[in-house]
Parts: structure tokens; C-alpha cells; sequence
């Protein structure tokens, strides 16, 4: 018996799924990886930033690729290094013990990622909310730390000049060494290149950690799978951490489309153990399903580049995990 939801909803813009853990792992000698995250107050201009970093290199936006408190915003692929941009959780003033934990947690993500990058606006005076997230950063010593003026196309060079003066202080009188402090403009595309070519110079060495944009080491059907296993397990990972196998039984170009209008058919079963886990999968009425869905299908799309039609049904395959012959249908 199967359930199946065809998902048609199309309107909304692309992001991808990180698949969990490293996929890629013959990069040349020499290569580096590693996370970069840009923090700063609001409006400081980190979205546009990233935006400008990652542009059509866009592969993988998502959530939780290496701990369950990051979420990758995108990643810049070179011949040489791999740049992922991650999104920590903000800081906030606390006011309450709860306060404290949430800030506890930033640093301890902070001190997770290779680079810190604090954006500070260049059209805008240094402030208390700066001083508090620079203060805070200081305290995490080991992460490497840089300053961004941004918005360096609204700020006359004397103003400009000023900034970056500001900031050289605000790093003396909080301890903080920058290891860099550059000015960009992410709209006018102002020192954007220098800005990634000095993040790669502060990564470790280290493997590829997502496939690149020309998925060349791995099948496309198992990348694909991968993407809706990660979306079928968003915010049930306790419930069913193991249970959900995807196998993907046809992946084919749909016939008779324009050429400069293709659209990518997919196929896929869902398999779980239990009835239970079923109901789970699928949610009300098939709610989860068509999340699942939806969010599958950008990611893919994101990775291929094609516009893709996805569809899914969810299976339940006994106990599969304990079952030799059915792990190898499933593909293990
Ligand atoms: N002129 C100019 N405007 C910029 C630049 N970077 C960002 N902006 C604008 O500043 C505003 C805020 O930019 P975002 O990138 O959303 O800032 P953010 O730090 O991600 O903001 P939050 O998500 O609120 O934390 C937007 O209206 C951007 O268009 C820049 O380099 N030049």
C-alpha cells in the first residue's frame, strides 16, 4: 500500500539542503575548508553579503550540516578551497537566566566555526550593540576574528577612514585581535573578491565537505535521495533518527518540453518500519508530506539546476533495518 502526494506548489524561491556529514572527500593537496560565520546588528548588511559572496555559485543553503545549531547559508566553491557560510544564532542582551543560556550557546557555536566576521555598517556610527557583540566574541578566543565595514558605497572616504579607525579601536579597547579589517560594498561589488579571497587564507586545510556544484563523485540518484531523507527527517530526527530509507526509482528529463524549459521528473519512495512512523511522515492530511515535498524539491533544484517535479510516496517495509535482503533493495 502507498500513499502519495504530488506536490504542486511552485511558487517560491530556491534554496538547497546540505547533505549531513562529508560527501566529498578526494580534494586536491593544499585545499581548505572550513565555516565562516558574518554576525552583526541588525541591518548590518550580512544577508546581502553572503548574497554577493556566494552569487551564482549558490549550491546549498540549509539546515544543520555539521551541528544542529548552524545553518549553512551557502557555499562558495574554488578549485582551491570550499567557503561555507553559516548562520549562528543571534545574540541578544540577556534579561533572563534564559537570556544567558541563549548567549552561552552563541559563544559556543562561535567557537565552532573557523571565522567570525562582525559587519559594521560604514553609513552608521559604532554603538552600544556593537560593543556588545564584539565584547562577547572577545571571549572566544580561539576563533579567528575579522571586521567588514560594509555599505562602504554609502560612506564618503573620510567617512570611511573614520570607520575603520573606529573599529581598530573597538578591537583595542575589548581585546579582540582582528585578523583583518576590510571595507566592501556588497551592492556596488567593491572588494567582494579580496573579502573571499582573505576568508579562504584563514581556513584551515581540510577535504571538500559538500559536493560541488557538478555533483561528480556521486550519482545524482543518491544525492537526490540523500536531500529527501534530510527534509523527511527536519523536526522528527528524535522520533525516527534511522528509520526512513529513500529510494529513487526514476529520474528522467519529462519529454516534449521546450529546451529552454526543461523539467525534471522524479520518483521516489519513502520507506519506513512502522505504520506509526507512516502517520509521522505524512502528518495531517498529508501536511508533512507536502512540506517534505516542497522542501526536497527546492533543494534539488538547487543542486541541478533544472526545475524538478517531484513525487512521493511513503512505504512502510518491516523492521527494513533488521532485514538483509531489504537493506539491499534499499540500496545499503
Ligand atoms: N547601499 C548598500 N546597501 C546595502 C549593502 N548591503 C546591504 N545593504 C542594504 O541594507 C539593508 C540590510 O541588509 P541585509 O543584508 O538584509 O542586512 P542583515 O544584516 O542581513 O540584516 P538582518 O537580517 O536584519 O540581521 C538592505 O536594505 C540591503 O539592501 C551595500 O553594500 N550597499
Amino acid at each position: 500500500m502507498s500513499d502519495h502526494l504530488n506536490e504542486r506548489d511552485r511558487d517560491f524561491d530556491v534554496t538547497g539542503v546540505a547533505p549531513s556529514g562529508p560527501l566529498h572527500g578526494n580534494s586536491p593537496e593544499g585545499f581548505r575548508s572550513g565555516f565562516v560565520s558574518f554576525v552583526g546588528r541588525p541591518n548590518a548588511g550580512k544577508s546581502t553579503l553572503t548574497n554577493a559572496l556566494v552569487g551564482s555559485k549558490v549550491v546549498i543553503t540549509s539546515s544543520k550540516p555539521q551541528t544542529t545549531r548552524t545553518v549553512v547559508r551557502g557555499i562558495v566553491h574554488r578549485d582551491d578551497a570550499q567557503l561555507i557560510l553559516v548562520d549562528t544564532p543571534g545574540l541578544h542582551r540577556p534579561r533572563t537566566l534564559l537570556g544567558e543560556r541563549l548567549n552561552d550557546l552563541v559563544k559556543t557555536t562561535w567557537a565552532e566555526v573557523d571565522v567570525v566576521a562582525v559587519c559594521f555598517p560604514a553609513n552608521e556610527k559604532i554603538g552600544p550593540g556593537d560593543t556588545f557583540i564584539v565584547n562577547e566574541l572577545a571571549k572566544v578566543r580561539k576563533t579567528v576574528k575579522i571586521a567588514i565595514a560594509t555599505k562602504t558605497d554609502l560612506a564618503t572616504p573620510e567617512q570611511i577612514g573614520e570607520h575603520l579607525l573606529a573599529i581598530a579601536e573597538l578591537g583595542r579597547t575589548t581585546g579582540t585581535e582582528w585578523a583583518e579589517i576590510i571595507p566592501v560594498s556588497a551592492v556596488g561589488g567593491s572588494q567582494v573578491k579580496l573579502l573571499e579571497e582573505l576568508l579562504v587564507g584563514l581556513l584551515p586545510e581540510g577535504p571538500m565537505l559538500y559536493p560541488d556544484g557538478e555533483l561528480s563523485d556521486a550519482p545524482e540518484e543518491a544525492i537526490v535521495a540523500e536531500l529527501i531523507r534530510e527534509a523527511s527527517l527536519e523536526g522528527v530526527r528524535d522520533e525516527l533518527p534511522h528509520s526512513i530509507a529513500v529510494v529513487v526509482e526514476e529520474m528522467a528529463l519529462k519529454e516534449d518540453r521546450p529546451a529552454d524549459k526543461p523539467l525534471l521528473l522524479i520518483h521516489a519512495n519513502l520507506y519506513v518500519e512502522r505504520d506509526s512512523q507512516k502517520g509521522i511522515i505524512i502528518g495531517h492530511k498529508g501536511a508533512r508530506l507536502r512540506e517534505v515535498g516542497m522542501a526536497a524539491r527546492k533543494q534539488i533544484e538547487a543542486i541541478l539546476g533544472t526545475p524538478v517535479y517531484l513525487d512521493l510516496h511513503v512505504k512502510v517495509a518491516k523492521d527494513w533495518q533488521r532485514d538483509p535482503r531489504q537493506l539491499r533493495k534499499l540500496g545499503f
